[in-house]
């Protein structure tokens, strides 16, 4: 079997941090991937009067979205999606989940048919009472396999080596394993579960209650009241997958870092606690403050809640489930924040 040839698809704030170890891991795994190159797949835009693909190929750093870190310079970056995806064996999909289904478009039938997927990306697919986690969605769309890679992750943290873990939801033990060597550092450290559904779902739904413990810290309501809310959350995450997914297992909620740890993470300094924060206290909508905060980075957690809420009402379960119903209503139906805590 040849070396597998690794391509990544998207390049913002994670994708580029997720680049950077990857760059430097097929090299160091160099008898099982191609080192010679790693293509990333940029969504062209100009920044500072240059194509940001020419700054990443010029000068080996995503000055927008990951800014003072240098990229290895087998990191290459590519306008064309297609490009990108040509000859790879191993895809890396980490874009912001509003722009999965376009790039799916785009990639359906062309993609190698021996290739094996990973997603990075936090998020639910969600179609009236349907809902799919993006891994499966990737692997029926594209007919690859499609693992899940989630945890307590801030973009930043990892990109300049501080010590971390990360889960990934593995399809077969032998893809894991792969998986793990494209990604694994000493001081990033990535355990491997049966559970490509359950890594999926916190990762996606640790974003409404991110969103949650924002509007606590917005209240000025203290530490008590943020734990209460992330073990409120914690219960409702669970709850959710093992009334929804019925394979999940119960450790990628409490012993990886898919679980607990993202949780806790995501609620002490993600964008969605900081974003939710600014939302009580700035007296502005979430699209203002997503363009004056996080220069061009993405909100998740208020898709996510409009999503699961669309789901829970379709299929008539929403009082089962009041913190998410929350965060939903305030964030998009202008319930005032102080309704948070009320019945909970
Ligand atoms: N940033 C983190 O700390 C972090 C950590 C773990 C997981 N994640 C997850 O990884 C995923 C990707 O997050 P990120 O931080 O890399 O992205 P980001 O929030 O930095 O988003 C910006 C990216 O979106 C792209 N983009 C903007 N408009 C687009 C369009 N119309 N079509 C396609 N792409 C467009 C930009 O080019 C840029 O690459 C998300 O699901 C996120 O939840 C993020
Ligand atoms: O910054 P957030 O809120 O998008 O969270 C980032 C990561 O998901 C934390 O693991």
């Amino acid at each position: 079997m040849g070396k597998e040839k690794v391509a990544i698809i998207g390049s913002g704030n994670w994708g580029s941090a997720i680049a950077k170890l990857a760059g430097n891991n097929v090299k160091k795994h160099n008898d099982v991937f191609d080192d010679s190159k790693v293509p990333i797949w940029v969504f062209e835009e100009e920044y500072e009067g240059r194509k940001l693909t020419e700054i990443i190929n010029t000068d080996h750093e995503n000055k927008k979205y990951l800014p003072d870190v240098k990229l290895p310079e087998n990191v290459v970056a590519i306008p064309d999606l297609l490009e990108t995806v040509k000859d790879a064996t191993a895809l890396v999909f980490v874009m912001p989940h509003q722009f999965l289904g376009k790039c799916l478009d785009q990639l359906e039938g062309k993609v190698n048919k021996d290739a094996k997927a990973i997603t990075l990306i936090k998020g639910v697919g969600v179609d009236g009472a349907d809902i799919h986690v993006f891994a499966d969605v990737i692997q029926d769309r594209l007919g690859v396999s499609c693992s899940a890679l989630s945890g307590a992750n801030i973009a930043n943290e990892v990109a300049t080596d501080r010590f971390s873990e990360t889960t990934i939801g593995y399809r077969t033990e032998e893809e894991g394993k792969m998986w793990q060597k494209l990604f694994q550092t000493a001081n990033f450290k990535v355990q491997l579960i049966d559970d490509v559904a359950g890594v999926s779902l916190c990762g996606a739904l640790k974003n409404i209650v991110a969103v949650a413990a924002g509007f606590i810290d917005g209240l000025e309501y203290g530490n008590n009241s943020k734990a209460a809310i992330m073990r409120i959350g914690l219960l409702e995450m669970k709850h959710f997958c093992q009334e929804f997914f019925k394979d999940v297992k119960e450790e990628s909620f409490l012993q990886e870092s898919a679980g607990v740890a993202d949780v806790i993470t995501s609620c002490l300094g993600g964008r969605n606690t900081r974003v939710a924060k600014a939302f009580v206290t700035g007296n502005k909508s979430f699209d203002e403050l997503e363009k004056e905060m996080l220069n061009g980075q993405k909100l998740q957690g208020i898709h996510t809640a409009k999503d699961v809420h669309v789901f829970l009402k379709a299929r008539d379960r929403l009082g089962a489930y009041p913190l998410f119903d929350k965060v939903y209503h305030i964030s998009w139906e202008g319930l005032p924040v102080a309704k948070l805590t009320e019945g909970l």
